[in-house]
């Protein structure tokens, strides 16, 4: 097998060896037909991956910062806790009982205890705090009202200190408390809050738009004939933030080049028809004022009268990065620069294709824009015999049984059972796989990660062991796809 020439570093070994040689082949021939060289999925992969720069780095508010990754250290902005209070309801007293009782907050000289609640901020001169339980009020010989210990008071309670917070016990000013690069959990933002901070600064991931076109889409109930139900609007945005971008907007076209290009042009957050894409859009904070980084495009792909994306990408002085890649499903995806440096993700129409686009090309783009590294090309045993299929790839959602990859049914272009049922997705080379060998794979934005059999035969061999006892002469692998459903 050849390794492939990448464009650009960090391709993943399991991408070359595993997948054949990565030439660029012929689009497909027809009247139609494009009249260029379509990229191998490999080299679309990279391509994606090498043409975007990390996002930089960005305040976002704490409602808005959960699961992004810390890009400098948050530190105390003062002590915490910043003065010293009571843990307990009840009276904060100096010296030993009986006390008199001063003005809540008042400074309290020897015998004198003032009422406080639980976090009240101690006065000056009080040396402990006795618990509410642990003290009476009763009159003294001239009817003035004293404090008492008593009721369930231990002896010698209250001991100086005594139910005290001090200040700084938990920080002091200047003190790091959550280190860069961590990704944020709620109690990081419960502690960052504590610190101080209105903001915490974060690492920029891309804000996302999504323009969903076709006049034969609708968006609820039974769709009649010649109308599809739209598959995008239900996950698209999910699949979006599962790849580490922000949705915060989405827009329904129709099929006219007017509309296309009116999407495309608007750069304005929010306009034209937009609404907020999801729990990332919504109320106004931080990103839904930003404008987009990538703009991913459904349909309008092909080669019919109703398809504009390249028409539009190019009267608005864009440049095709990805014009079709040698794979099925999803053959004719567009990536897409336009001179105000926005992405364009053009997905095709059809459910399956779509989303086999995007894993190729949107995911890369997104992991580059958000700092991330690409996602992981594995390797798994393959659990049939897939033919030859010279000049693409393709990308087959399988299940996986008894450790091996069997391809799920349902899996035309424009279906979505195989993958809502699936494990990952085969990328199968275009010379084909043999029952029982190693295939690269990838996971599902939504999936957990698929365990990589390439890695660990490469490790098995790397540690010698003693010699195996032979295998049954009826030990080859087997074919577990006829258990599908
Ligand atoms: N003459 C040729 N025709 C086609 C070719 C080709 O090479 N030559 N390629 C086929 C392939 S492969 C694909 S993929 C599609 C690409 O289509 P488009 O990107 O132009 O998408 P549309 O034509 O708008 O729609 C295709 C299909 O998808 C349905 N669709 C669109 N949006 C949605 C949605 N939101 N939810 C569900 N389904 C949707 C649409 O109704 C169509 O059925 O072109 C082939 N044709
Ligand atoms: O590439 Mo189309 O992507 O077969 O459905």
């Amino acid at each position: 097998m050849t390794a492939a020439p990448a464009r650009g570093s960090g391709t993943d070994a399991a991408d070359d060896d595993a997948s054949g040689p990565v030439t660029a082949v012929e689009a497909d021939a027809g009247p139609d037909a494009h009249h260029h060289l379509d990229h191998t999925w490999q080299e679309a992969r990279q391509l994606a991956f090498d043409c975007a720069s990390p996002i930089p780095a960005t305040p976002a508010s704490l409602r808005r910062a959960l699961g992004r990754t810390l890009a400098a250290d948050v530190t105390a902005l003062q002590d915490i806790p910043h003065y010293a209070s009571s843990a307990m309801d009840g009276w904060a007293v100096n010296g030993g009982g009986p006390w008199i009782l001063a003005e809540a907050h008042q400074r309290l000289a020897p015998h004198q205890a003032s009422p406080i609640a639980t976090g009240g901020l101690i006065p000056a001169g009080a040396k402990a705090v006795l618990r509410s339980e642990s003290g009476t009020i009763a009159a003294d010989e001239d009817g003035l009202p004293i404090l008492r210990t008593g009721g369930s008071a231990k002896p010698g309670e209250p001991r100086n200190g005594d139910h005290i917070r001090k200040a700084a016990q938990e920080a002091t000013a200047g003190e790091p408390l959550i280190s860069a690069g961590t990704v944020l959990n709620p109690a990081h933002l419960a502690l960052a809050a504590l610190a101080g901070h209105d903001t915490v600064p974060v690492l920029g991931k891309a804000v996302v738009r999504l323009v969903l076109t076709g006049s034969e889409v609708v968006a609820s109930g039974l769709p009649g004939p010649g109308e599809v139900r739209d598959t995008f609007g239900p996950q698209l945005a999910a699949v979006v933030r599962l790849l580490g971008g922000i949705c915060t907007e989405e827009v329904k076209i129709g099929d006219s080049y007017a509309e296309w290009l009116a999407a495309l042009e608007d750069t304005e957050p929010g306009g034209a028809g937009g609404r907020p894409a999801g729990p990332d859009g919504g109320s106004a904070e931080d990103v839904d004022n930003l404008p987009a980084d990538v703009v991913i495009t459904t349909g309008g792909t092909g080669v019919s009268g109703t398809d504009h994306l390249r028409r539009a990408v190019a009267e608005l002085g864009g440049r095709l990065l990805i014009d079709g890649i040698a794979m099925r499903p999803g053959h004719p995806a567009v990536l897409a620069e336009l001179p105000d440096g926005r992405f364009i993700v053009g997905l095709p129409g059809n459910p399956l294709a779509a989303m086999m686009a995007l894993s190729t090309i949107g995911a890369p783009l997104l992991a580059a824009l958000g700092h991330s590294a690409r996602p992981p090309v594995v390797e798994v045993p393959c659990g049939a015999t897939l033919e030859a299929e010279p000049g693409r790839t393709r990308l087959m959602p399988f299940r996986l049984l008894y450790g091996m990859a069997s391809p799920a049914r349902h899996t035309g272009p424009g279906m979505m059972r195989g993958l809502a049922a699936a494990d990952g997705v085969l990328v199968v080379p275009p010379h084909g796989v043999q029952l029982g060998s190693l295939v690269p794979a990838i996971a599902l934005p939504w999936g957990a990660p698929i365990p990589d059999a390439g890695a660990a035969a490469a490790k098995a061999q790397a540690t010698p062991k003693k010699p195996a006892r032979k295998p049954p002469a009826d030990s080859g692998p087997v074919d577990w796809s006829a258990l599908l459903d």
